[in-house]
C-alpha cells in the first residue's frame, strides 16, 4: 500500500510573476502542481468597473482550467472602479474554479487612484503603462504594481493578490 498523496493540478491564468508568486507562496505546502497559462481575460485590457474586473478574473480562471485540463483554475484581475463622486479606486478580483464548474470569488484592497493617474486612465491609457512612465521603468505591473506605488511599497501587488488567494482557497476548503 502506498502512502503517497496525490497532487492536484492548479492552473494559474497568467504569466505575470507578481500574480504567479501570489498564488504559489501561500499554497506552497498544499499538494499542487502549478501550471501557468496565458489565459485571456475576455474583458478590456484595463477593466473600468468592479463587475468587469470580477468577470475578467472568472474568465481567466475558467480558461486556465480548460487549457491545462486542470483540477482547479485560478484567475486574478486588476482594474479600476468609479465611485459615486466620480473618483477612481484601484480594485482587484480573484476567482477559483473547479472541474465541476463551481466558482469561488474574492476581491481585495481598494485604494484611491491619484487624480493625475485618473486623468490618464480616463484618456484610455493602461494603468501599467502610466505606472511605468511615472517610475521611468518597465514592468512595474510584474513587481510592486500600482498598489505598491500608491502605498510607498507597504503593500505589494503580490501581497495584495496573496490575500485574495487565501480567501479563495479557504472558501474552497470549506466547501469540500
Ligand atoms: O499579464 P496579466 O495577468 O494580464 O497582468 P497585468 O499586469 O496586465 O494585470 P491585469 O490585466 O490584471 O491589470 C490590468 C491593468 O492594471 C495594471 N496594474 C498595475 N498594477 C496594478 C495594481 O496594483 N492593481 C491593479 N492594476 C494594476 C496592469 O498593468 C494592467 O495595465
Ligand atoms: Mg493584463
Amino acid at each position: 500500500m502506498s502512502n503517497e498523496k496525490s497532487y492536484q493540478v492548479l492552473a494559474i491564468g497568467t504569466k505575470n510573476p507578481a500574480k504567479v508568486h501570489a498564488v504559489q507562496e501561500p499554497l506552497i505546502r498544499e499538494l499542487f502542481e502549478f501550471i501557468t497559462v496565458d489565459a485571456p481575460s475576455g474583458v478590456s485590457c484595463q477593466p473600468f468597473s468592479d463587475e468587469e474586473t470580477r468577470q475578467g478574473a472568472i474568465n481567466r480562471a475558467k480558461a486556465a482550467l480548460m487549457e491545462a485540463n486542470a483540477d482547479l483554475g485560478i484567475g486574478l484581475e486588476g482594474g479600476v472602479s468609479e465611485t459615486d463622486s466620480g473618483s477612481l479606486l484601484l480594485c482587484n478580483w480573484g476567482a477559483l474554479v473547479d472541474s465541476k464548474g463551481r466558482v469561488w470569488e474574492a476581491s481585495g484592497l481598494r485604494i484611491p487612484v491619484p487624480a493625475d493617474v485618473s486623468v490618464a486612465l480616463s484618456r484610455g491609457q493602461e494603468l501599467g503603462t502610466i505606472m511605468d512612465e511615472h517610475k521611468n521603468e518597465e514592468g512595474t505591473n510584474t513587481r510592486e504594481g500600482a498598489v505598491g506605488l500608491f502605498t510607498a511599497n507597504w503593500v505589494s501587488r503580490k501581497d495584495m493578490f496573496s490575500q485574495i488567494v487565501k480567501a479563495l482557497y479557504g472558501q474552497y476548503l470549506l466547501s469540500k
